[in-house]
């Protein structure tokens, strides 16, 4: 179900990547597609009709784990037939150890794409359903709750699938046009409730000493100086004493990088945050290249996947209750 809803009008590209020919004994470790450009959303894998046994591809995400048996697939029926299984190739996935005969894949790139001239309209219907509703709803509740943010704030929900980045390339903004299955269902749910959204990278600091606070900074761009630059660790080592970890830190990164003596200025972006989908244990935060390298399809370093949170503002609860009254 890669595209539901307004997605199924998108236009999306397909561009064959590689053909893998697998013989008994071979299998292809677990991996995510490599990003080929930031509007670089699936995978489709076509199997051919060549009969073996074993070669499953089994998906991983989150948790969950699903199987697509291709080896059952092809010979489902008395004559071997062709089959296919498209997915977001942030998921990871795995070939598992053919046992017999061969095992034959074509691999397409999915693209989402401006222009539809390009597109090939592969006639994907629309999910029956809508659960945007159900998201809207849950999130009209929520705003209308005069403990949640009654000061007002920002609702920051870690992203159910990574987006590929481009350092010092790729505008967040853009990405927002690109969002995948759930992600874009809560952006389009937001949008339905007249809410403000953006798309944010959190970096955090913690500091291990006995203080045992951290700050975490939601920043518009990826900022692939932020680990190198002590001095911006400083800064917010600063903030971290005024604000004894109690608050969460938002804070647009500048062009260049501030002195302390802009602490005051920082703290006009200081905001109380309430966070979604971001376990302490599961957040990946101040993710840097080199540990994607190996991971995906192919080694390169242009174009990595990367957690983002897709930014809600939300006005202090008595405007919030003025504004649907
Ligand atoms: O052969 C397959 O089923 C999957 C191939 C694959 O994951 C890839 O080429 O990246
Ligand atoms: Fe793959």
């Amino acid at each position: 179900m890669l595209l539901r809803g307004g997605d199924s009008e998108k236009s999306i590209k397909a561009q064959l990547y590689k053909l893998n020919v697998y013989g008994p004994g071979s299998f292809f470790k677990a991996h995510v597609d490599t990003p080929r450009g930031d509007n670089m959303f699936g995978s489709l894998v076509v199997v051919l009709p060549t009969k073996h046994e074993g070669g499953s591809l089994v998906f991983r995400h989150r948790g969950q784990e699903c199987v697509f048996d291709t080896a059952a697939a092809v010979s489902s029926e008395a004559t071997p037939h062709g089959a296919f299984v498209a997915f977001f190739s942030d998921v990871e996935h795995e070939v598992l150890e053919v046992k017999s005969g061969y095992r034959v894949t074509l691999t397409y790139n999915l693209y989402f794409v401006d222009h539809p001239k390009q597109s090939v309209n592969l006639g994907v219907a629309p999910a029956a359903g809508d659960p945007l509703l159900d998201v809207a709803s849950a999130m009209s509740e929520l705003l209308a709750t005069p403990s949640v943010l009654p000061k007002g704030g920002l609702l920051a929900f870690r992203l159910w699938h990574k987006y590929p980045i481009t350092p010092s390339k790729t505008i967040l903004s853009d990405v927002s046009k690109c969002l995948k299955g759930a992600d874009k269902r809560l952006k389009e749910a937001c949008t339905s409730l007249s809410l403000k959204t953006s798309l944010k990278i959190l970096y955090k600091y913690q500091e291990k000493s006995d203080l045992d606070v951290e700050v975490a900074c939601l920043f518009d761009s990826y900022e692939t100086g932020f680990a190198k630059h002590s001095h911006v660790d400083g800064l917010i080592y600063g903030l971290l004493y005024r604000y004894k970890g109690k608050c969460t830190l938002t804070y647009d990164f500048p062009e260049e990088y501030p002195d302390v003596d802009l602490n005051d200025r920082l703290i006009k972006y200081t905001k109380p945050v309430l966070w979604f989908n971001a376990s302490k244990n599961e957040q990946r935060i101040n993710q840097f290249q080199t540990k994607y390298m190996a991971y995906g399809n192919e080694a390169q370093l242009d174009t990595i996947y990367h957690d983002l949170y897709l930014v809600v503002e939300v006005q202090p609860f008595e405007e919030r209750a003025e504004s649907t009254a």
